[in-house]
């Protein structure tokens, strides 16, 4: 593979010095927020956005007890949105409401600790998983007014329990033990999605299911901390997901907004309803008839907002390719074969997540060296 630097994307003049920390006791607290959290005026948030953006809900319950009417129904509605903007909310998901209401309280106890403490779990550069207090480290501008940890799932292990024992200290073994069920539910949902995907595709239930069956996804906690400013900056920048589908759960302050039809619109919180969406690496699977479409997060002045983020991802090595059905002279290739571990190094390494990412990764991994 001959491997080109992507175009600069960002930081054309020198940026100022990025501040020491985002400690988000004190910064919350500030009148005015340091340079490096205010975001262009083209990408600030728009009061317009505050509008609903209408996304089916979609209720499960048929679909997983086998009734094949609300199976169709199901079927049907999910390949609307994922043709036109990919974003759904599913209820009646079999998540226990009491799993919810533990890995929200485990969000609140983790990130109330001091910054000290979270920094036992400090991600490390290149590295996905960890502890970030915003990206001070990591970028030098249009900084995420957020803190978060990431970790690692994949089934038949128990890796998200060890990560907490391993890393942050046998205290944190009740977190290591909601977030390893927790993402196994997670898993068991996205692999249930992934059957209602293939059947609205026409390539089976079975095909995407077991593309996935060995997943080796990324669990996110966010945590967004009020901002005295929060018309300067954003808590998540404007980004298609990278990953294959996502489905998060926002506790009910809101924030989440996506653009389409030219406009940026808000998905409002509902306790009892994930929503999904499609990520660029299932837009390469569907060659490219279902959207990865672009969102972001807002915050405000008054209270902190927590979402959990559970991104499906292939196994690593795992070739991204769509299956025959969806290719023929009508529908040529969209992209071409990629490892999600390219695609991941390309956005830890390369490339800052965008509404881009995908583009960008196809050319990097398609184009000669530019001299
Ligand atoms: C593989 C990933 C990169 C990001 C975390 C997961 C899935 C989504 C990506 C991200 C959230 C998209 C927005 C920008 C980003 C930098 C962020 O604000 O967190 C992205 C994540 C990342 O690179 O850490
Ligand atoms: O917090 C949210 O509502 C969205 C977060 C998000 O888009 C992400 O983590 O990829
Ligand atoms: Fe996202």
């Amino acid at each position: 593979m001959v491997c080109r630097t992507p175009d600069a994307k960002q930081d054309e003049s020198p940026p100022p010095p990025p501040p020491p920390e985002f400690d988000a006791t004190v910064l919350s607290q500030q009148r005015d927020i340091p340079a490096q959290f205010i975001w262009p005026e083209g990408e600030k948030p728009t009061e317009d956005a505050c509008e609903e953006l209408p996304v089916p809900l979609i209720d499960l319950a048929g679909f997983l007890s086998g009734q094949p009417e609300s199976a169709a129904e199901v079927v049907r509605l999910v390949g609307e949105a994922c043709s036109s903007h990919g974003f759904f909310q599913v209820i009646n998901h079999g998540i226990s409401s009491q799993l919810l209401t533990d890995a929200h309280r485990s969000v609140e106890s983790f990130f109330s600790m001091s910054l000290q403490e979270k920094q036992r779990a400090q991600r490390k550069p290149g590295e996905s998983c960890g502890y970030a207090s915003s990206f001070t480290g990591r970028f030098s501008s249009k900084l995420p007014w957020k803190e978060t940890l990431s970790f690692r799932f994949s089934p038949f292990s128990t890796v998200v329990f060890e990560y907490f024992a391993n890393t942050l200290g046998e205290e944190f073994r009740h977190f290591g033990e909601v977030y390893q069920d927790y993402c196994e539910a997670m898993s068991k949902l996205s692999l249930e999605i992934m059957e209602v995907l293939g059947m609205s595709l026409g390539v089976g239930k079975a095909h995407f299911r077991d593309f996935f069956h060995g997943n080796e996804s990324i669990m996110r906690l966010n945590y967004y901390p009020p901002c005295q400013k929060p018309e300067l900056t954003l808590g998540t920048g404007p980004h298609c997901d990278p990953t294959s589908l996502t489905i998060l759960h926002q506790d009910d302050v809101g924030g989440l907004q996506v653009f389409t039809d030219g406009r940026w619109r808000t998905i409002r919180p509902k306790t009892d309803a994930f929503v999904v969406n499609i990520g660029d690496t299932f837009m390469a699977l569907s060659n490219g008839r279902y959207k990865s479409c672009l969102h972001r997060a807002v915050v405000n002045r008054e209270v902190p907002r927590k979402s959990l983020a559970f991104f499906l991802c292939p196994e690593m090595e795992k070739v991204v390719r769509p299956p025959n059905g969806l290719v023929d002279s009508d529908h040529p290739r969209v992209y071409p074969d990629f490892t999600w571990s390219a695609l991941l190094e390309f956005t830890q390494k390369h490339y800052r997540a965008d509404m881009k990412t995908l583009d960008a990764f196809s050319q990097w991994i398609q184009g000669p060296v530019a001299i």
